[in-house]
């Protein structure tokens, strides 16, 4: 195959513009002598070399072509998405993804000269000729205007689409674990051949690069530094609005070092991005350079409260998957779509009739802290609450992963979120205070005994962290922001101290308390 085969309908035309092209332009060299030179030329140097090298000279005489057609045939550019004519229409991979511009269907066919088309048939084909089979495509536009799925349905290639709504905002958390939670699925599913996911929004570079830099990052250990640059390096100038790259940083927990420089908008939107009165003009599916809206810490601000609504939607498959885990966790029997109910324990009141359970077993005891219970279930791909409706949010202030060159998976605590006054500023923080741990690592350790689980805690969930979190300030990632972090075991004390508990230590806590809770040691023999 040869990318300078033009797929079969464009062929006519095509043709027909290269007659008249080769008449309008002036040649010392025949045509026919110049393409026996190359081929013979080409057929000296190694495969791939040539078929770059004839994805670049098919670029060069399309822009040759386009700009001699341009004098005989009007295109009415003005029905394409601003600066999409000039832009390069795809970039290097990144391991299995393209970051793309949008491919335009065929109904723009009288909006664009053959030479600079791009539509879906192109893709697949300028792919194949690179070697590269698609597998997936991931549509991060607001509209379905551009392109019909058929061609893709057709080569058996998925389509999933995530509409980005909003022109001010980077996407939001739920946009970005719905992308990770496809690829991940997708590549799961790979077999022997690799297959690339093409990845566009309308220019694909910030948006697209955005989420190719989020899942990186949860699926390398590389800094955020280093994944914008690897993107900037494949689909130059890389993300070029301020915005996005600051998201990037108070999202995985990193300052920003004062190096980084955002590249200015490339020169094909800018020029795209005037009118005839060189007024700035909006653009239909891409967004301005506004103020990122999410993720800075803004909690400071508003006054917290237990009923918060806390993290981010996910999405519905995801749910279930993981609801499905919970009760495979808890030992519960159910249809992995059948798990609806919370499945946590809960404490029963110690009323006359449970008093007789104090002298059948021995007890730890910890007061009852007054916050909200979240059980968290910790994956590569994010920290998920579970509250007691069985809601489950992604919360993106937790734990991430990124900086970790191993990070747990599947690993479910049991927790309750806490709202800390500092006593001296009066300022609020929010606490995770574990207090049990259900599977480690997709492994359930529901049937050990508590005092075993609890030191479970501290040994691979909090200490692997803190010796982490002294690694990344010494080593490779001073810049990430561990202070965000806000988890901690709750602390448990033998029976014979709750007085202590109850009059010391109670007293001075920074949240509500509102009793005790007796937790099962183990049983007496
Ligand atoms: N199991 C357990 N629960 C705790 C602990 N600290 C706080 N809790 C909370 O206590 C709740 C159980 O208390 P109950 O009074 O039986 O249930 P509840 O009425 O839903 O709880 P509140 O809403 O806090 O009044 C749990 O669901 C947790 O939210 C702890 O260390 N262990």
């Amino acid at each position: 195959m040869d990318l300078n085969t033009m797929p079969e309908e464009e062929e006519e035309t095509y043709d027909r513009h290269v007659q008249e092209y080769t008449a309008a332009i002036d040649h010392t060299e025949s045509a026919v002598n110049i393409a026996n030179r190359e081929s013979f030329e080409r057929s000296k140097r190694p495969m791939k070399e040539r078929s770059e090298e004839r994805a670049t000279s098919t670029s060069q005489r399309a822009d040759q072509f386009y700009q001699t057609t341009r004098r005989f045939k009007s295109y009415d550019t003005a029905k394409l998405p601003s600066g999409w004519l000039d832009c390069p229409s795809f970039g290097q991979e990144i391991d299995c993804f393209i970051p793309s511009k949008v491919p335009l269907g065929e109904a723009f066919n009288d909006s664009i000269p053959p030479g600079k088309r791009y539509s879906f048939k192109q893709v697949i084909h300028q792919h194949s000729v690179l070697g590269r089979k698609l597998g997936l495509v991931i549509d991060l536009t607001n509209t379905t205007c551009y392109y019909s799925v058929s061609d893709l349905n057709k080569e058996g290639i998925k389509h999933v689409k995530i509409s980005c709504v909003g022109r001010d905002a980077v996407p939001n958390s739920a946009q970005v674990n719905q992308f990770v939670y496809e690829v991940s699925l997708f590549l799961s599913r790979q077999n022997q051949t690799k297959k690339y996911i093409l990845v566009h929004r309308t220019h694909g570079r910030n948006r697209t690069g955005y989420m190719i830099i989020h899942y990186l990052m949860r699926s390398t250990s590389m800094s955020v530094t280093q994944a914008i640059k690897k993107f900037a390096d494949a689909r130059p100038p890389g993300i070029y609005k301020p915005d996005y790259i600051d998201a990037l940083y108070t999202y995985y927990h990193e300052k920003k070092p004062r190096i980084i420089i955002c590249p200015p908008t490339p020169e094909w939107k800018r020029s795209s991005d005037l009118d005839l009165n060189c007024e700035a003009m909006a653009d239909e599916d891409d967004d301005g350079n506004h103020a990122a809206p999410i993720l800075d810490n803004c909690e400071t601000e508003a006054q917290m409260t237990n009923d918060d609504v806390l993290g981010e939607e996910v999405p519905r498959d995801l749910v279930d998957r993981y609801r499905y885990f919970c009760y495979q966790t808890l030992k519960l029997n159910t249809q992995p779509r059948g798990a609806k109910q919370f499945p946590g324990s809960h404490p029963v009141s110690l009323d006359r009739e449970n008093l007789q359970l104090l002298r059948q077993r021995y007890y730890y005891a910890t007061w009852k802290a007054d916050g909200t219970r979240y059980m968290m279930l910790i994956t590569i791909d994010g920290c998920y609450l579970i509250d007691r409706k069985f809601n489950i949010q992604v919360d993106t202030s937790l734990a991430v992963k990124g900086v970790r060159e191993k990070t747990h998976h599947y690993t479910l605590l049991d927790d309750e979120m806490v709202i800390d006054t500092m006593p001296d500023s009066g300022t609020q923080e929010r606490r995770y205070l574990i207090y049990d741990l259900m599977a480690l690592n997709q492994v359930s350790v529901v049937e050990r005994p508590f005092h075993e689980r609890w030191k479970m805690i501290e040994k691979e969930v909090i200490e692997p962290r803190i010796t982490e979190r002294d690694n990344i300030y010494q080593s490779w990632n001073p810049y990430y922001r561990y202070d965000l972090e806000l988890s901690g075991r709750k602390g448990f004390w033998l029976l014979p101290t709750v007085d202590k508990l109850l009059k010391d230590f109670i007293p001075k806590l920074s949240h509500e308390a509102d009793g005790l809770i007796f937790q099962v040691l183990y049983l007496m023999v």
